[in-house]
């Protein structure tokens, strides 16, 4: 999907009335009758106490309107509250005049705000994408008794006061939503770690938004769903043998931290390797042939880390960093890697590190190179981020600036192209942030860099999705707290599967 600024979504709206020759206020009903299909499937009508629509003077408050007429007509409880305005929408306008008359409507009095209980189902219309500037005055008092009574709020769109696309003021007051139920396509801010107290869960209810618009409008952010992946992951050949898929190299490892090297092992062979050798420090050969008996173990003289690079010539892809350490030796292998290296190269945790303290070795990164940090590495790579915009800003230009790709590693994983587009992804649970999740990660996108089928772009974007479609199909089975990073490669294998079986667009 892709991630349309305020304006285009704006433009979007247009698009679609002109292209359909329908009226504004019929697409104003089409939104609102996805909203209130939603809300019947959720809420039954004789649920106790009211259901409170708050609205603003915009085609926001114009949809809770609408939401109101049609709850109210299929037996809900229904009470309007209107925020006082100088001027309204025209499509407010006419919808207020469309609600009956048995529903009660009253302005917004700041003195007096309605007394709202914790159960209190509230729909916050007050303002969607056409917000300008910080909340104030009535709007804000307002959305401050909203947040205090701990009603289930439920946002039209978009949770009233927050920027859908650009930073905003720290202070500014926003709704805090339960759930925010967006028309068409997700809003970037969505996606920020720093909105989760105001969005709440999302979710989207498709509006029929014109296609061929959206198709042609230039964005630099998507979200990666299985329809942008379809026809991306081919099947394997039947006439394939084990160098069709190739043979990758992973350094790894040392005295203390070989789990992270077995689990990026097994999860390389599980995400489809040909051949797998695993560069270890000598401590680490029983545990590796024990561990992944698929994979040969090609130890270093050194017992307890990595001291020196083996010849790269049998090899496809390389993959260093899980649990490698960041000894003094272990810095000059990467060095050495970074310098002669001529395959596609995957690098994760402390070879991460090692960077960031050695940034002179960022010069070194050979185009294309695929980097993994958790926000904490990459701050080390680059600086601290003001906010989640602003680290954003700094992911692109990192990508475009090092010609790399870029995982900034989180809840929704951002992977940031050389040419500075964002794609976030969008498989995933809260019990991936448990130790070894980013090893398999590595593992599972050396496999896919390995494969000669594949663009750098697709490797990275498939590995992702299918990393957090594994977690997803593991919790399914362990529970989130019960996750551990192996649970994650147990189930590489169905989510590629999954993926390979999408069709492709013709
Ligand atoms: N494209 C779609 O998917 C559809 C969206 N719909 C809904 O329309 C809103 C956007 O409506 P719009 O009228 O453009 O904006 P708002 O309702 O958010 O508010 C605009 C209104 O408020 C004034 N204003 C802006 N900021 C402030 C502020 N800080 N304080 C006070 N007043 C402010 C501004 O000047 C305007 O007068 C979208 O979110 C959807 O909910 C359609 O219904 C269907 C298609
Ligand atoms: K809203």
């Amino acid at each position: 999907m892709k991630i349309l600024s305020a304006d285009q979504t704006r433009q979007a709206d247009q698009a679609t009335i002109q292209a359909e020759g329908i009226r504004s206020e019929e697409l104003m009903e089409r939104a609102a009758t996805a909203l209130s299909s939603w809300l019947m499937e959720r809420v039954e009508p004789d649920e106790p106490g009211e259901i409170h629509i708050f609205c603003g003077p915009g085609n926001n408050g114009g949809d809770g309107l609408v939401v109101a007429r049609q709850l109210h007509e299929a037996g809900y409880a229904v009470r309007v509250w209107l925020l006082p305005a100088p001027k309204h929408s025209p499509d407010f306008t006419l919808n207020r005049q469309r609600l009956p008359e048995e529903l009660p409507c009253a302005e917004l009095n700041p003195q007096k705000l309605p007394r709202l209980l914790p159960h209190t189902i509230v729909l916050d219309a007050l303002f969607g994408t056409g917000l300008r500037r910080p909340l104030t005055d009535v709007a804000a008092s307002v959305v401050q008794h909203l947040n205090k009574a701990q009603a289930r709020v439920i946002a039209v769109d978009v949770p009233s006061g927050l920027y859908t696309d650009a930073p905003q003021p720290a202070d500014s007051v926003v709704v805090q939503a339960r759930y925010t139920i967006s028309f068409e396509l997700p809003k970037l801010a969505f996606l920020l770690p720093q909105n989760a107290p105001f969005v709440g869960q999302w979710h989207v209810l498709p509006i029929g938004l014109n296609e061929e618009f959206i198709h042609t409008s230039l964005v630099d952010t998507y979200y990666v769903d299985a329809v942008l992946l379809a026809g991306r992951l081919p099947q394997r050949p039947q006439f394939s043998h084990k160098g069709t898929f190739g043979h990758a190299l992973l350094l790894a490892g040392s005295r203390g931290k070989l789990g992270a090297a077995v689990l990026a092992s097994r999860a390389c062979l599980h995400g489809g390797v040909g051949l797998l050798t695993v560069r270890v420090p000598a401590a680490g050969y029983d545990i590796l042939q024990i561990s992944a008996p698929e994979a040969m173990a090609l130890t270093d003289p050194a017992t307890d880390f990595v001291t020196e690079l083996p010849d790269l010539k049998p090899y496809a892809a390389i993959g260093i960093g899980p649990g490698i350490g960041q000894e003094a030796a272990t810095r000059d292998v990467l060095e050495q890697l970074l310098r002669e290296a001529d395959v596609p190269l995957v690098l994760d945790a402390d070879a991460l590190n090692l960077l960031g303290a050695n940034r002179e070795l960022l010069d070194l990164l050979p185009p294309d190179t695929l980097l993994t940090p958790h926000p904490k590495e990459f701050e080390r790579l680059t600086e601290p981020a003001r906010d989640d915009y602003h680290r954003l800003e700094l992911l692109r230009n990192f990508a475009r600036q090092r010609r790399c790709y870029c995982v900034l590693k989180g809840a929704y994983t951002a992977l940031a192209t050389p040419d500075g587009t964002l794609y976030f992804n969008s498989t995933g649970n809260p019990g991936m942030a448990t130790g070894g999740s980013g090893d398999v990660l590595t593992g599972l996108l050396l496999a896919l860099r390995t494969d000669q089928r594949l663009s750098p772009l697709d490797a990275a974007l498939l590995g992702l999705y299918a990393h957090g479609r594994a977690g997803d199909l593991a919790a399914e089975e362990t529970g989130q707290a019960g996750l551990v990073a192996g649970d994650i490669v147990r189930y590489i294998g169905p989510a590629l599967q999954k993926l390979t079986t999408l069709p492709a667009r013709l």
